[in-house]
């Protein structure tokens, strides 16, 4: 099966160039409106979908963004893959602002988003272990590779709510927790592409050192804007090296992303909402 990309674009992060027959849509969903437009198009061959999480001008807040309307209408529009970029705090002296990391586990802090596409009368639970797509993971290492951008492999990323920045006291608290970076989106975002069964990658970029390092300021808006536009071409040239880097012959995802719901819903055929059970046809629609 050909595979499309969905890219989701975080903070400063809100068009992409370069696609050809390039058309912003709107794409109507039952979890009511994305983010914003989505802009289709094709790259270096290549079928893509660009969304900007908190849509043109940077509109949504952490805790009030579409995450089910987003996933859901990158999946409508026939997406395989999601590809999200974001911009992160590091929590380790290692990881200096305007580095690069594939993050591949989270710890979920936040509290006030809507975390499933399932619920009352219609329960599913997907398994989260390994929460990023592996074979996603290795092709968006191999694009930036090619695109001479040095990207760490391997992060784990802190969800919290947001939007006030951390205290002092949380960040040091994560930092123990063996947490790597830290930002707002990750969560329910991977966790409702696993449940949409897409292959989901997360390229994050550190802006700063959130504010446990004693030999930096504490982030503000500002350093993180500074850092992104200092290097906004980096996450570009990854993201132009991506349709290179996909497997030649894709088949079924190896890591089982495009089967999660297989083994994941619980609640008796006779005993299913309808209504949600409409709601989820593009989500489950295969085996509902
Ligand atoms: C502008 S600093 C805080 C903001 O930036 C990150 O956004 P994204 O993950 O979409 O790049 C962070 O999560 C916060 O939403
Ligand atoms: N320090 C930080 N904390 C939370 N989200 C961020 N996004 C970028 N830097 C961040």
């Amino acid at each position: 099966m050909q595979r499309k990309i969905g890219i989701i674009g975080g903070s400063g992060v809100y068009q992409i160039s370069g696609l050809e027959a390039a058309q912003w849509q709107e794409v109507a969903t039952p979890w009511g409106a994305a983010s914003d437009q989505i802009l289709t198009g094709r790259l270096n061959g290549t079928e893509l979908a660009f969304l900007p999480r908190h849509g043109r001008g940077h509109v949504h807040s952490p805790s009030s963004l579409p995450y089910r309307a987003n996933i859901d209408a990158l999946k409508r529009l026939g997406c395989t893959d999601i590809l999200a970029v974001s911009a992160v705090g590091s929590l380790r002296e290692d990881l200096p602002p305007g580095d690069f990391v594939l993050v591949d586990q989270y710890i979920d802090r936040s509290f006030a988003r809507e975390k499933s596409f399932f619920g009352e009368g219609l329960v599913a639970h997907v398994g989260f272990a390994h929460p990023t797509c592996a074979r996603l993971g290795a092709e968006v290492l191999s694009a930036a590779a090619s695109a001479g951008v040095k990207l760490h492999q391997g992060a784990t990323y802190l969800v919290m709510e947001g939007p006030q920045f951390s205290t002092l006291a949380e960040s040091r608290l994560y930092r123990q927790w063996g947490a790597d970076v830290i930002g707002m989106t990750g969560c329910p975002e991977a966790k409702l592409a696993r449940e949409a069964e897409l292959c989901y990658a997360s390229l994050a970029m550190v802006t700063d050192f959130d504010c446990w390092h004693p030999g930096h300021d504490a982030v503000d808006v500002a350093a993180v804007i500074a850092t992104l536009s200092a290097n906004a071409d980096k996450a570009r040239n990854v993201i132009a090296a991506l349709p290179a880097a996909l497997e030649a012959r894709p088949g079924a995802c190896p890591c089982g992303c495009d089967r999660a719901l297989d083994t994941a819903l619980i609640t008796a055929s006779e005993k299913r909402d309808p209504a949600l059970a409409a709601k989820l046809d593009a989500i489950a629609g295969r085996l509902l």
